[in-house]
């Protein structure tokens, strides 16, 4: 594996290679999720960005091939960073389309500098005993007077805030969100005082020389993050033939035989399951029924609904930017203009249930965009 320098404005530089943008610095669980997306190799650079926007920006400008961006976490949700993004309000970022997606662990550590006044080598031991005997028992930890930690992660860990807040000497315990969980192990590392802690993976830990005070503090054993892959939408539609999710190394879809019930769409949908589509649309919110109207398209061509979230849409108070991801895949993705007529279609492609529906939503919404179609990794 090479690292990238973290500068986004660096691209592919040679031939052959693949760049792939991930939330730095090193060891994010980002990083994690670039690593098992786009195995270390001669010809994958993965690239620490300081943001997610810049994850984006990389992508847009063509500097890299690939982003890596969190969408979703199973302990609190939808990532409102990477929406916001999807939103694009200001048009930032027209071209950045989802072409596939990944699963990841997430167990958070609290790390930082032990407490000087229960650290000796004797009371080390005693501390190991009473926190295994006592896992509530926090007060080797009573010296942290600031936190440091992405803001999507205070959330994920409030069962393990709430008994270090009771247990704390100090009235406040200070909360600052980084822009990332390394970020954060980063700055305790660096922080004279010696008296704050991050929260982080416990590679960040290792990464930044950090001793792990607690491990697994995450409210649910089962934490996981969904990330994105990201792509220009005229770069390859697939992930290179290396990952061990792009279409070339998946199960083929196996090819069902036709019963007589079949309807057309019951035909196209087989092809595209395993699929799924990405869409955003804006809506007249002074009409009634106007969004039921819009999701209703979907229904009517057997697409089932996997999410819906929705994002201020930046035009008036109480505006809104809905996002549907659906099972199935867009097959024409070639031409003019979202929103504004439909787009022509890719070559030798027929169009399937997905080209269809958004065909019927052009003339329903006031504007919609195809964020992207890639075949799902779903982790069960
Ligand atoms: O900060 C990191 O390590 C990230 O990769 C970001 C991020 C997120 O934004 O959701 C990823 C996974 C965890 O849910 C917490 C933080």
């Amino acid at each position: 594996m090479t690292e990238g320098d973290g500068d986004p404005r660096r691209g592919p530089d040679k031939e052959g290679e693949v760049v792939v943008a991930y939330l730095g610095p090193r060891a994010t669980y980002s990083h994690q999720a670039a690593l098992s997306l786009f195995p270390p190799s001669p010809t994958i650079v993965h690239k620490p960005v300081p943001t997610i926007p810049s994850v984006f920006s990389a992508v847009q400008s063509g500097a890299v091939n690939y982003g890596i961006v969190p969408f979703e976490n199973s302990t609190n949700g939808s990532v409102v960073f990477t929406l916001d993004l999807f939103a694009d309000r200001e048009r930032r970022n027209p071209d950045v389309v989802v072409c596939g997606e990944g699963y990841v662990r997430v167990r958070h550590c609290l790390v930082g500098h032990p407490n000087p006044a229960t650290t000796t080598e004797r009371t080390e031991n005693v501390n190991e005993e009473r926190k295994q005997h006592n896992p509530a028992d926090l007060s080797d930890l009573a010296h942290i007077t600031t936190l440091y930690t992405h803001p999507q992660v205070w959330t994920q860990c409030t069962r393990f805030l709430s008994l270090l807040s009771s247990s704390s000497t100090s009235e406040t315990i200070d909360r600052i969100d980084t822009s990332s969980t390394s970020r954060a192990a980063e700055l305790v590392a660096h922080d004279p005082s010696r008296c704050s802690a991050a929260i982080c993976n416990a590679l960040a830990a290792q990464t930044f020389g950090l001793p792990i005070l607690r491990q697994d503090i995450q409210d649910d054993e089962g934490n996981e993050t969904r990330f994105f892959v990201l792509r220009r939408r005229d770069a390859p539609a697939s992930l290179p033939a290396s990952s061990p999710y792009s279409a070339s190394t998946s199960s083929q879809i196996p090819t069902q035989p036709q019963t007589q019930s079949q309807t057309q769409e019951e035909e196209d949908d087989d092809d595209d399951k395993d699929w799924k589509t990405l869409v955003s649309f804006t809506i007249e919110h002074h009409h009634p029924g106007s969004l039921a109207q819009c999701l209703a398209v979907f229904e009517r061509h057997a697409i089932n609904l996997t999410s819906i979230n929705t994002r201020p849409s930046g035009e008036g108070r109480w505006n809104y930017v809905f996002f549907v991801e659906c099972w199935g895949r867009r097959r024409r993705t070639r031409g003019g203009e979202e929103g504004a007529g439909l787009e022509g279609g890719g070559k030798g492609e027929e169009e399937g249930p997905v080209d269809r529906a958004l065909r019927e939503l052009d003339g329903m919404c006031r504007g919609w965009r195809w964020l992207g179609s890639w075949r799902s990794n779903a982790s069960g």
